[in-house]
């Protein structure tokens, strides 16, 4: 079993690389760090160097990346994938370097979703310098796509530490890897991809403000403002350049009595199943972005 501490960043393609820093800059209100590589751009949420990288090139997801606690518990975790039939990608210097990181490992989970595994993720001292007051407290989760939801549940939990919080029938399982209610979520998907990531803010006001913010910008709401019943946390979708589905949201649940939790399985038929405020539409569910293109899965499974 492989423990990941926490989650660590997104790195995706971009076609257009100013543009994609411009909309994580002036609209969602990430940082732009610059780290003087060309054609990559780091985009900072809260302590850690960047959790979200651009790559100029063909749009698409190139990765998504979780933490583990050091070297050592790294080595273990390529073993360990290596014994369970998977294909493991060790990066050099220089791709951990790019990253930020002290050492980088990857591969393709079952579903075809490129995860990397990293240990030493660089934190900054500086204070977070937000592109806009959007409120932005911290990198929230993540959400891949999976055509069965079940099988991605038991790959996570039995690979890794990753436990079910919460069930939306078949179409969903939000797990954590600590006390926050979900850090991973998988998403019923026919093919594998990004569904969206997710930005905490400091206030409910805050998911308001920005609502009014990117409407007056025309940028295309998904679905929101509405609450989770799951995580409780009031969210509001909006979709980026390059196929990049944000979400803020305020209000997560902190599951801090472990052993009492017990996963709830809400029924994705019911009304109010996704959104308790019964609002429209449910189209970050349904389009994720997709995988890179030179990353399309090579079919390496156990
Ligand atoms: O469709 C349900 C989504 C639930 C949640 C939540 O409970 O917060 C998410 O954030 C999500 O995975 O998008
Ligand atoms: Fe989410």
């Amino acid at each position: 079993m492989i423990e990941l501490t926490d989650i660590a960043y997104v790195r995706s393609g971009a076609a257009d690389l100013e543009g994609a820093v411009r909309f994580a800059t002036d609209v969602v209100g990430l940082q732009h760090v610059d780290g003087g590589e060309p054609g990559v751009a780091h985009l900072r949420a809260d302590g850690r160097h960047h959790c979200l990288a651009f790559v100029e090139g063909v749009s698409g997801v190139i990765a998504s990346a979780f933490t583990v606690a050091d070297p050592g518990a790294l080595a273990l975790a390529e073993t360990e994938l290596e014994t369970r039939g998977f294909r493991v990608w060790r990066g050099s210097a220089d791709d951990a370097r790019s990253r930020r990181v002290g050492e980088v490992i990857g591969f393709d989970d079952p579903f075809g979703n490129r995860i990397e595994l990293v240990c030493g993720q660089q934190t900054l001292a500086s204070p977070v310098v937000p592109g806009r007051g959007s409120g932005i407290t911290e990198f929230g989760h993540l959400c891949l796509d999976a055509p069965d939801v079940a099988d991605a549940h038991r790959f996570w939990s039995t690979t890794f530490n990753a436990r079910a919080s919460d069930w939306i029938g078949d179409a969903a399982c939000l797990m954590r890897i600590d006390e926050v209610h979900h850090k991973l979520a998988v998403f019923r998907g026919d093919e594998p991809g990004l569904c969206h990531v997710n930005f905490q803010v400091a206030e409910l006001d805050d998911v308001f403000r920005n609502w009014h913010h990117l409407q007056e910008r025309g940028v295309e709401i998904e679905m929101g403002p509405g609450r989770h019943p799951q995580s409780g946390a009031v969210f509001l979708y909006f979709l980026g350049p390059e196929g990049l589905t944000y979400e803020y949201s305020y209000g997560v649940r902190r599951i801090t009595d472990e052993a009492a939790w017990r996963p709830r399985y809400f029924d994705p038929a019911e009304p109010g199943s996704i959104d308790m405020w019964l609002g429209p539409t449910q189209k970050p569910l349904t389009q994720p972005q997709a995988p890179h293109p030179q990353l399309v899965p090579e079919g390496i499974r156990p």
